[in-house]
């Protein structure tokens, strides 16, 4: 985004383009909140000024884009589906304003909970004190939006991010140095673990949100997602678990014993990710945990001392 005070608009030029945009919003079933939340990202406008229109009577308007380039890309939501997200350059997730490009995908809202299940995670360990200090890694980290959870919520612990996409990598660390707390991340180019070998052994927790669609249901989703959001962050393989099932398979030679694992994955995939932990033989305490739809969406387990497997439960 543009610097703000570079475009001024009239607040009466703004207030009739919003009218406009609100009733394009409605004919293209688009939500009307997010004409509302856009002028207050691009623009010097908070809810208050919005609700009582008392923009409307100022002169100058500071943009972060002039109103040609913010109509045009209102056009792209409505004829493209273009998400609102990319337009405004920024999505809140968690307490952060994170950067967001077509090179990576929007964190979405119950991502969030991964955090606080791996906070909980470590508070119901023994070892809640080493981990808790320890190296933590997110894998196909996007954003950076997960590595800045666990950076926030672990003020002791070392993060390491990796992805395989360069301009994913640029994005996460440019969020990194937004927030500051870029001074315990480290970041990765390269295929899950891989960039990861001088670690092994030593990891405190793994978290990650693969790419876990099926590839034949990605040409069904959402246009805002199949047409706009990066494919190598929703494409799972055949079944969807190519990458879940490799995160089970290589995570115990880099995790401490007693070190957290834990995944977001797609309704409906839960039995087959608990059955893969269990048959790995190196997880105990396997537990799968619902979003707040209801969906069973995360899965966590532990490395076990004895890396013995342990009989599952669902919480
Ligand atoms: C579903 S997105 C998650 C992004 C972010 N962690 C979030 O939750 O918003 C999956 C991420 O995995 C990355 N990815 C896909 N294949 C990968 C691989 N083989 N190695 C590392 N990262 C990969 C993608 O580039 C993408 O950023």
């Amino acid at each position: 985004m543009t610097n703000r005070q570079a475009n001024v608009v009239s607040g009466l030029q703004l207030w009739q383009w919003r009218i406009r945009a609100n009733q394009a919003a409605i004919a293209h079933n688009i939500p009307v909140a997010e004409v509302d939340w856009l002028l207050q990202e691009i623009a010097d406008l908070d809810r208050l000024a919005l609700r009582l229109e008392s923009f409307k009577d100022w002169s100058e308007v500071p943009m972060g884009l002039s109103l040609d380039k913010l109509d045009q890309l209102w056009q792209r939501r409505l004829g493209d589906r273009l998400p609102v997200q990319y337009i405004a350059g920024v999505t809140p997730w968690r307490n952060f304003r994170l950067t967001v490009s077509s090179a990576v995908l929007i964190p979405r809202p119950e991502t969030e909970c991964l955090i606080d299940l791996a906070v909980a995670a470590v508070a119901n360990s023994e070892l809640a004190w080493q981990l808790q200090q320890g190296h933590w890694v997110d894998l196909g980290t996007g954003s950076g939006a997960i590595a800045l959870g666990l950076a926030d919520a672990f003020p002791e612990a070392t993060i390491h991010a990796v992805d395989c996409s360069l301009e994913a990598l640029a994005i996460a660390q440019q969020n990194a140095q937004n927030t500051g707390l870029v001074d315990r991340m480290r970041f990765y180019q390269g295929r899950w673990w891989e960039p990861l070998t001088l670690l092994k052994g030593q990891v405190s927790g793994m978290v990650s949100n693969p790419p876990y669609i099926p590839s034949d249901i990605v040409p069904t989703l959402q246009p805002e997602v199949v047409n706009h959001e990066p494919h190598l962050a929703l494409d799972g393989g055949v079944d969807g678990l190519d990458a879940i099932r490799h995160l089970i398979e290589v995570a115990p030679s880099y995790l401490r014993p007693g070190g957290i694992w834990l995944i977001e994955m797609m309704a409906g995939q839960a039995d087959t990710v608990q059955t893969l932990l269990l048959q790995q033989g190196s997880y105990s305490n396997i537990q799968i945990h619902s979003d707040l739809a209801g969906i069973e969406r995360f899965a966590v387990a532990e490395i076990a001392s004895s890396r013995t497997s342990d009989t599952p439960s669902t919480a």
